[in-house]
């Protein structure tokens, strides 16, 4: 799991989350040793270090982060093959080109074409990675420059936003997680603020957060007294080894307990939510009858629920509905909760720890049927505009609702680089690498994405930056606001109306931002200020102004992402790329392969709509360096590679026609080239996982997962664009569903669920195809064996090669049609040699019966 057991030892039991030097991530554990460094990387700041400590830190501020750099030994090795590549695959253009000889002239064509994007789409990826750079946080120094204690604390604020969509789709279980591990994580309360977004506008929502208000006043003592890890409840309590008597202290002991059995309580009561609520409204609801009224939601304190009834209605229904804003837990400074008193009146033996809590907010935005509502954007959009007036942090940082704070250090580490003395105050964002911790064991669909995450990232922290990922990543609220950063900011900003909409007290929000004169403690939150805060969750907020366009997380796109960070970028931001070695974040993925399809369809559609758009890198970007932008042109187009690739895997179709056919002449030499150049693509892979620190299984599977990939969701989302393009309709924002299969007993249940969607046909195909053809080559060989010449048998094992390659590309999809006759995949291993064999006698008797009608 995604902690390391750390209950034992003496201090409660707990060791210090920073000191953690086995990392692990998901099921798989990680080669140990690897350390925060890795043996493959060298300090890169020696000069800057240097530089600072003789300038004895007179700004005030100290380096907060260090740098590091491939090794030579490496990086060398790693530039020069790349150099090499890139020559070789020129030259084998020119040979081809030269020797423009095939037996089928149109499909040469194509495949010139073909080979010319693969090697443009390569290089377009290659490019931006010569340069990789890890930038890890120092804490320790940050500590000392910046008391933590209450009070004293010279630190910005942070408003952590999260995001939530519907609360089944979503299970409130995980979302009130990750909103507990928001209160518990190690940053001066009064510094922080919680702001959940509910886009179902369900009462059970705000329901569940009351009791996470009655919770947290003993989660979040408990966390800081013995330094528990992970602050999400149900990870710490299922994942990490139960304390031992005798072990540790009887103190931790009962207080363990205590919160144990209390944390089963707030389950209970969060389980049966909704039949609370449905018998509460169904009391409510008969004693109105007679007054006319609709069957209404209704809220404990007898008044109606403004937001979705679980009857609907018009104007309570999940798409049509009043803005709701509500403060669950107030500012640790006003020293009042909502009515609701922590569980119990004598907490644990909490004398020394602070038990107050960080303010949290439950906001609904308003929904109506004739706005566009721009999906999480425009949900992100509303929680920063609601947290504006009320805590209007220097900081924000997003969550998905499926992923919560698995390093309590987490928010500090973050900071760091906003802070230092070199580029922080030009630094837009810091994104945290995504890890999950329900992924099998063996990663089948290559969720980890250990390649993108540690690979790719790093190679942009080298340039301008990574891009933003959608969660887990921490913004200046000024560089979300659409402001220069401050190397090229203009003077006397103003924050007008028709950039920011028409709310006054937004607008001041706005100004004191940009005067970095801000205030810890919210205003009163008296009936006009409550009003003021609906308001700018409305509808209608956005219209006619900036919101979405350049000012806040970007709209009309399926992800809003990447074009985000890519307009942030654009206007000379940098960001930062925070690898912690005890993860900071951890999340759920979908590990049945139609969800996992439908997520990449919308991620790959969402780029294709971004080349599309006037953020299309090529044009949009003033102020993006060069290597950026290429690697912003690479994460745009990639899914086009898809197309021809889609081709390839199905031209083994050509072992049906009875002639010898070659797409290219000399046959054997081209076989050879195209290894030549395939293998060195996969020594660059080599020396690359060795730098990013992943394994060859990572590896692996991301290949494996592009061949899927390329074979369904890609093409898709190139149709969808075709489509888009002329009817002009955006890709629909389906909510990765977080549970599909329930199965108590099996974990990864969903893993062998298979639903078929019209988007694996070309897979299925392609594997049709490429069985059927390694048969019919079989039965060819059979018949054949005789009368071919060396070169012919040559001919016939090199295109065969090809085919296998194929199929082992396509093994985990071969492994998701079985469903659960998958769980013995030994069964695929036997199936196969009997499918191919009979697919090759089925060829002989074929050619013995036919052999005089028709020439096979
Ligand atoms: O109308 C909407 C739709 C989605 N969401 C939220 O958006 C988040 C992401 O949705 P999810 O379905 O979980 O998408 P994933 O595919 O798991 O998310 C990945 O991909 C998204 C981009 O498509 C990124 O924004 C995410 O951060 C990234 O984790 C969730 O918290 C949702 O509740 C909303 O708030 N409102
Ligand atoms: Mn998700």
């Amino acid at each position: 799991m995604a902690s390391p057991a750390p209950a034992d030892g003496d201090n409660g039991g707990l060791t210090d989350p920073l000191l953690v030097t086995a990392t692990g991530h998901g099921a798989t554990p990680r080669k140990a040793g690897l350390g925060a460094k890795g043996k493959y990387w060298v300090a890169a700041d020696k000069a800057e270090r240097m530089a600072a400590k003789e300038a004895g830190g007179e700004d005030g501020r100290a380096l907060l982060f260090r740098k590091y750099k491939v090794k030579g030994g490496l990086l060398h090795p790693y530039r020069l093959l790349i150099i090499i590549r890139l020559i070789a695959v020129l030259v084998f253009f020119a040979w081809r080109i030269r020797h423009n000889k095939s037996d089928i002239m149109w499909f040469w064509t194509m495949s010139i074409v073909g080979d010319v994007w693969f090697g443009f789409s390569w290089l377009l990826n290659q490019l931006p990675k010569f340069n990789p750079v890890k930038t890890i946080p120092d804490l320790a120094a940050l500590k000392q420059q910046f008391a933590f204690s209450e009070g004293t604390s010279r630190l910005p604020g942070i408003d952590v936003f999260v995001t939530t969509a519907d609360p089944i789709d979503e299970p409130i279980l995980y979302t009130m997680n990750c909103v507990l591990s928001i209160l518990a994580v190690d940053y001066p309360v009064d510094r922080l603020a919680c702001y959940l977004s509910d886009d179902s506008g369900a009462l059970i929502l705000y329901e569940a957060l009351v009791e996470v208000g009655k919770f947290a006043p003993l989660w979040v003592p408990f966390c800081r007294k013995y330094s528990i890890e992970p602050r999400a409840p149900e990870s710490y309590f299922e994942h990490v080894a139960p304390p031992q008597a005798g072990r540790v202290t009887q103190e931790f002991l009962n207080d363990y307990r205590r919160v144990q059995m209390e944390y089963d309580e707030f389950k209970v009561r969060l389980d049966i939510l909704p039949d609370a609520i449905r018998k509460r409204s169904d009391v409510y609801s008969s004693m109105r009858a007679a007054e006319g009224d609709q069957k209404a939601t209704w809220m404990a304190n007898g008044t109606q629920w403004p937001g979705t009834w679980i009857d609907p209605t018009e104007n309570h229904r999940k798409g049509h509905h009043a803005p709701i804003a509500k403060v669950v837990l107030h500012h640790p400074s006003s020293g009042q909760h909502l009515g609701s008193q922590p569980i119990t009146e004598s907490n644990l033996s909490i004398t020394t720890t602070d038990e107050r809590l960080p303010m949290l907010v439950y906001v609904s935005r308003e929904k109506n049927p004739s706005y566009d509502h721009n999906k999480k954007a425009g949900a992100l959009n509303a929680q920063l505009r609601a947290s504006a007036l009320l805590s209007n942090a220097q900081l924000v940082i997003n969550f998905d609702c499926d992923h919560y704070i698995n390093n309590s250090q987490a928010l500090s580490s973050a900071v760091c680089f906003m802070l230092d003395q070199r580029d922080g105050d030009n630094t837009a964002f810091v994104q945290f690498p995504q890890r999950f911790d329900n992924v099998d064991p063996t990663d089948r669909y290559g969720n980890h994405n250990r390649v993108f995450f540690d690979g790719t990232m790093l190679a942009l922290n080298g340039l301008q930056g990574p891009s933003y990922l959608g969660t887990g990543c921490m913004f200046r609220r000024l560089a979300l606001y659409g402001i220069d950063p401050p190397h090229c900011r203009a003077e006397n900003i103003t924050a007008e109306a028709s950039r920011f909409g028409n709310s006054t007290i937004f607008l001041d929000s706005v100004s004191k931002a940009l005067k970095n004169d801000r205030s810890i403690t919210p205003p009163p939150i008296d009936d006009t200020f409550l009003a003021e805060l609906e308001r700018v969750v409305t509808c209608s907020y956005d219209q006619g102004s900036d919101w979405g366009k350049g000012v806040g997380y970007i709209y009309d796109i399926a992800t809003e992402d990447i074009v985000t960070g890519f307009h942030i970028h654009g206007q000379g931001w940098r960001s930062m790329y925070c690898t912690m070695e005890h993860d900071a974040f951890c999340g759920v993925a979908p590990i049945n392969l139609t969800e996992r399809l439908h997520q990449i369809v919308r991620w790959s559609g969402g780029s294709l709509e971004m080349f599309f758009s006037h953020n299309n890198p090529f044009i949009g970007g003033r102020r993006i360096q060069p290597l950026q932008r290429v690697s912003y042109l690479n994460m745009t187009v990639y899914p086009v590679t898809s197309v021809f690739i889609l081709i390839y895997a199905l031209s083994p179709v050509m072992w049906l026609i009875p002639d010898e056919v070659y797409i290219q002449r000399p046959f054997t030499r081209y076989v050879v080239y195209l290894i030549i150049i395939v293998v060195m693509i996969h020594m660059i892979g080599w020396l690359e996982i060795k730098w990013a620190g992943v394994t060859w299984l990572d590896y692996w599977r991301n290949e494996q997962f592009f061949m899927i990939g390329s074979t369904s969701a890609y093409p898709m989302a190139v149709l969808h664009m075709v489509v888009n393009l002329l009817t002009k309709k955006g890709i629909h924002f389906r909510v990765t569903s977080k549970q599909t299969a329930a199965d108590d007993n099996d974990k990864f249940a969903d893993l062998y669920d298979f639903r078929w969607v019209p988007m694996l046909i070309p897979t299925m195909a392609v594997l049709v195809c490429n069985v059927g053809a390694i048969g019919v080559a079989l039965g060819k060989i059979v018949v054949n064996i005789e009368t071919w010449t060396a070169a012919k048998k040559m001919h016939a094992a090199l295109g065969l090669l090809f085919n296998i390659w194929i199929m082992f590309l396509l093994y985990p999809f071969a492994l998701a049609i079985m469903g659960r006759w998958a769980k013995r995949p030994i069964i695929l291993v036997i199936l196969l040699p009997v499918v191919l064999v009979l697919v090759a006698i089925l060829y002989v008797g074929l050619h013995i019966l036919l052999a005089g009608v028709i020439p096979l």
